[in-house]
Formats: structure tokens, sequence, C-alpha cells
């Protein structure tokens, strides 16, 4: 479907204005005077809006870790009838408890082409997480497959924040602060509470989610990398404010404790003509990932790639990293150069932006997904294995794909849908066979 709406769409998304600054405090006004000066909760807010705080820490978290976002709105969010259950169509929230959890490694190819008009909420299917949404511990991952905008509806996620990975398909994100334009190579970044609409800007979008229940994505700590590097914070770019002053009916749903919830409001809730905070959505561009290597031998451990990273209570043990494989040179000398075998504590989902990964001849596809859980033991396949082992070392540039992996310290326990998928693909254990006896004492 190549509507007016997505021509439309894509129209707007053109030189979008963005605020640079992962976890700045931005502020920003669609109409001039419209943010109080001074303070944040006037008498009377300019222009006859209403003042409203997002809260996405406790008002007593340390400075470092609070975040909230004052908004100043046409009306404000309470102005709403109650919010009814609806069906959950392919979403599912943490606990995660329709399947044995899988020792199995397992692979799937891209979701199918949806048949019915689907939009981006419609279209969330979910693979499987860990964790409890109630306890704000863990993480999901879904994937999505959209033909159509959301229309006259918005989502937000009172679970968590959403990490989105386009694959296929450009999407203009209208949020309560603004728009973000999204292309597949960029990830955009929706925190816990905050309402958007996802328009298409191509025929069809795919991609992938990580729902992230634990403790807001940060950039990690560098320790001897030094002040700049992996991915830097004035990359991230936030929206600038664009409000929505329209009225009639628009369907408000709220994931909730796993469950999807509607609620009609007679407005717009996208009616946010300032605000100014730190609870705020951010695009951020993979390509501008300062890779870091080695420049001597052996391959680095993935932690090296690390974008953004989810602490959990335990120092260094992520509840989710968000990591990336991005086009980079390989040198290492005597070195097995692509991901070593290994068996790992960590639970590793894999996706593919475009092209090809390293460690796979092939099966591992753009739009498909890999899951090796806790201890599973994987690497390279026996194609990679041998054709790197009889490798002449030159400088070599990997540019041929964009990879990613969401890293999380909890197994993760699949959905019925997921392990039982049409495009669950049978055999992937075959690709480490016939890997050949070669030692000679
Ligand atoms: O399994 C994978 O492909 C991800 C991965 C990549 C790498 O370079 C080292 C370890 C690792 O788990
Ligand atoms: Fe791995």
């Amino acid at each position: 479907m190549t509507g007016t709406g997505n021509e439309r769409a894509r129209k707007t998304a053109e030189g979008l204005a963005y605020s640079s600054g992962f976890g700045n405090e931005h502020s920003s006004e669609a109409v001039t005077g419209a943010l109080p000066v001074g303070r944040n909760s006037p008498q009377r807010a300019p222009l006859g809006l209403y003042a409203e705080q997002l809260s996405g820490s406790a008002f007593t978290e340390p400075r470092a870790h609070n975040r909230r976002t004052w908004l100043y709105r046409v009306r404000p969010s309470a102005a709403h009838p109650a919010f009814t259950r609806v069906d959950n169509g392919a979403l599912r929230g943490a606990p995660f408890t329709e399947t044995e959890p899988d020792p199995n490694r397992l692979r799937w190819n891209p979701l199918p082409v949806p048949e019915a008009p689907t939009d981006f909420l419609a279209g969330l299917w979910t693979l499987g997480g860990n964790g409890d949404a109630t306890q704000r511990t863990g993480m999901a991952i879904h994937l999505y497959h959209a033909n159509t905008s959301m229309d006259r509806r918005v989502f937000s996620d009172a679970d968590g924040e959403l990490l989105i990975v386009p694959e296929h398909g450009g999407l203009l994100i209208r949020t309560e602060l603004g728009l973000l334009r999204a292309e597949p190579g960029h990830v955009a970044l929706i925190p816990r509470g905050v309402r958007f609409r996802v328009e298409l800007l191509d025929a069809t979008a795919r991609g992938y989610v990580c729902e992230n229940y634990g403790q807001p994505f940060q950039l990690p700590d560098l320790g001897p990398i030094g002040a700049n590097g992996l991915a830097n914070a004035r990359d991230f770019l936030a929206p600038t404010a664009a409000y929505e002053d329209e009225e009639g009916s628009y369907e408000v749903v709220n994931k909730f404790c796993g469950n999807l919830w509607k609620a009609t409001y007679d407005h717009s809730p996208l009616d946010v003509v300032a605000w100014h905070g730190n609870h705020v959505p951010y695009v951020y561009d993979l390509r501008r990932f300062n890779v870091i290597g080695s420049i001597s031998y052996d391959h680095p451990d993935p932690s090296i790639f690390t974008v953004l990273t989810s602490p959990s209570d335990t120092p260094g043990l992520a509840g989710v990293d968000f990591v990336v494989f991005a086009p980079r040179w390989l040198v290492g000398e005597d070195t097995f150069r692509p991901p070593y075998f290994h068996r790992n504590v960590m639970s590793e989902y894999m996706g593919l932006v475009e092209g090809a990964y390293d460690a796979k001849a092939e099966g591992f596809v753009p739009g498909g997904g890999s899951l090796h859980n806790m201890m599973s033991a994987h690497g390279p396949d026996r194609e990679t294995f041998d054709r790197a082992s009889a490798a002449e070392l030159k400088p070599q540039k990997i540019d041929d794909g964009l990879a990613f992996m969401f890293e999380t310290r909890w197994p993760v326990t699949l959905t019925g849908q997921a392990a039982g998928a049409d495009h669950l693909q049978s055999g992937y254990d075959g690709v480490w066979q016939g890997l050949e006896r070669h030692f000679r004492p």
C-alpha cells in the first residue's frame, strides 16, 4: 500500500528539528511563550495550557537516575473515561509461562507479511522474554510487521520503555514530545508511559522491539576507553515540541501489566505545546557508533559493542544490553577473527537489520532472529569456521551487514506462538554438524 498517508508522513519527516544529547535536560516550545520561565507549575500556565508532570523515576531517586518531564498541553491527560480491556493480539508480557524454558539453539525466519490491514500496534508479535512487568524486572522481545499507519489511535507502555529497531521501512513516530524519524539502521527509544503513534514512510514496515521492564537504558561506562567512544551522547536526538490540536475520537491504548487497555479520548492526546525534562524519546543512527576493537590479537568480547545498557541490581550484570555489530576493520594477527565458540551465562537474542553476520554463512537473514539461551553452545557455523581458520590475515573491512543483540541476564522463555511458529527454522543444529576432528596428538 503506498497510500497518500505514507507520502504525507514522509514529507512531514523531511528536515525534522531535534535537540541533541542523551540524558540531557531538554526543553522545547512549539509556540513562543508556551514554556513557563523560572517555575514548573505557575498559578496559570502560559497561553491557557495545562501543566502536567510525567515521572519516569520515583520522585526520590538519586539525581543521576531521576527522570521526569513537564508537559504543557491543551488538555490534561486525566480528562478521559475509564479504560477497558481489549484483545492483546499477538502481544504478550512478562512473566512468560506459556512454554518451558528451552535450552536449544533456535532460529527464526522473518515474520510473514500481514494479510489484513495491520498497523504497528496490531502488528506487534511477542517472541519471549523474562522477568515480571509488575516487578519492573526483565525484558521482552517483540517483532512487528505493519502495512498501514496508526490512525486516530496512540499507544503507550506503562510496563517499560521500548527500543524499536526498524529492519524494513521507515517510521514517523509522533510522540507527545514531538516527531522522530526512524529508518532501518536507526533505533528509536520511547520511554515508559510516553504516548506515540507510528506512521509508515513506506508501503510496509518490519522490525524488532526490546521492551525493557527494568532500569531505563543508559550509555555504558567507558572505563579505560576514556571520555569518548562507542555511542556518543550527542548523537542521540530528542524531538522538539509538535502538537496536534484536534477534536474528535482518539483511541488511547495502554499496555499495563502485560495486557492492553483502551480509553477513547475526545481529542488528540498528542496535544503537548511545550515541555522540558529528561524523560524523553530519542532516535540514534547506529552507523554513528564508534566501534572499538582489538588492534593486536584476539577477538574481543562483544560487550565492547554495547550501545545502551539497562543495569540490574548487581554491578556489571545487565538486565539487558543492546549491542550492535557495526561496520569495522578486523586486523588481529594470529587470530580466529569471527565470533569464537562459546557458552554464556547471559542469554543472547540476535537480529539482523541488513546484509550478513560474520559468524553465519547462511540462514541468519534480515528480519530473522536467533536465540542462544543461557549456556547453550554456539559460535561460527562450520562453513565460517573452515573459511576463517584458513583465511589470509590481511586487514579486512566488515561492512556488509548490521546485526544487533539483546543480551540479558535471565533466560528467555518463548511464547507459545514463537515455539510453534511456521517460521521457526528446523535443523538449526545442523550448522554445527560436520566440524571435523583435527586433533593429532
Ligand atoms: O553469539 C554471537 O554471535 C554474539 C557474540 C559475538 C561475539 O563477537 C562474541 C561473542 C558473542 O556471543
Ligand atoms: Fe554468542
